[in-house]
């Protein structure tokens, strides 16, 4: 009879022979999933008996991390902004850094929702809707469309919206950045894919093998979705609207570039916790 105390120990030894990076946390988090159970059952329930189909659903979980899969694609779901939202194979997973374009431009919507009692987002290259939904989740008064090219990235940020009870205030659409969006926003948020084409080549396999390439090839330079957005950006933008984008950590002075090119100005700029260039805003 196996109880939860020795999966976890088994578990987590696998993990810490492979070399994984956080051998305690993925242990953990494939041994709840698997098992239905909490971190407090852990501390509170350590020999509760664990039914042989789920030590054997534990089992194919692990051998899956081990093959390398990163685990919240095994859970299929990761935690961002509080929120917990599904992945799917057309969804790049929500990164933590991410974060820092979320805390970037809140405090101008939460200025114009204020101000104007709301506050309309754009969010292009929604994924799972992270970054659209986040901002709903915090500012009550603002509404978003979220777009993205992956048709199946709009249904899962849909279900996103839905389990996260924001689904009357976000929609979707399916376009190529700009192309099929029409009307002005209060602000413009974007976390576009940015990687050059020879980091590309040099990523680590977990991310080169389960997030989708279309969300992070950014091209030769990195830099083909700050154009194609700087481009069209300000006849989408409301008076005195803000456009705030995601970057690769050495893109800063590009990316500023090419917004000055079509009129923006820095508004503002936050650093990830990693202490790296992360976000950037702009106005007109
Ligand atoms: C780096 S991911 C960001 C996903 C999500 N916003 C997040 O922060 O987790 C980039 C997203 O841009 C989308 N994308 C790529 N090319 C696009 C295009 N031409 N027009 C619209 N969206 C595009 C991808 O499908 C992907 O969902």
């Amino acid at each position: 009879m196996t109880t939860l105390s020795d999966l976890h120990q088994r578990t987590r030894r696998r993990f810490v022979a492979a070399g994984l990076e956080t051998p305690d946390l993925d242990a953990r988090l494939l041994l709840e999933h698997c098992t239905g159970t909490t971190r407090l059952d852990l501390i509170r329930a350590p020999e509760r008996i664990i039914a042989p189909e789920q030590s054997a659903e534990l089992e194919k979980a692990v051998e899956r991390r081990l093959a390398g899969e990163p685990v919240h694609r095994i859970l299929g779901w990761r935690e961002f902004y509080g929120m917990r939202l599904s992945l799917s194979p057309d969804t790049l997973e929500p990164r933590p850094d991410t974060e820092a374009l979320v805390d970037l431009v809140l405090p101008r919507i939460r200025a114009t929702a204020a101000k104007k009692g709301s506050c309309s987002i754009l969010d292009l290259g929604t994924g799972t809707g992270a970054i659209a939904l986040a901002l709903l989740s915090t500012v009550p008064q603002a509404r978003a469309l979220g777009a993205d090219v992956a048709q199946g990235a709009l249904e899962t940020a849909n279900a996103n919206a839905e389990a996260n009870g924001l689904a009357d205030r976000f929609d979707t659409a399916l376009s190529d950045w700009f192309g099929e969006i029409s009307g002005r926003f209060d602000a413009i948020v974007s976390n576009p894919p940015y990687i050059t084409d020879c980091e590309l080549a040099d990523l680590p396999a977990d991310v080169k093998d389960h997030d989708p390439l279309r969300a992070l090839s950014g091209g030769s330079d990195g830099l083909d979705a700050y154009r194609a957005i700087a481009k069209d950006a300000a006849s989408h933008l409301e008076p005195g609207g803000v456009v705030a984008v995601e970057i690769g950590s050495r893109q800063k002075a590009d990316v500023i570039a090419i917004f000055s090119e079509f009129g923006f100005g820095l508004d503002a700029e936050k650093s990830d916790l990693g202490g790296r260039d992360r976000a950037v805003s702009f106005t007109l």
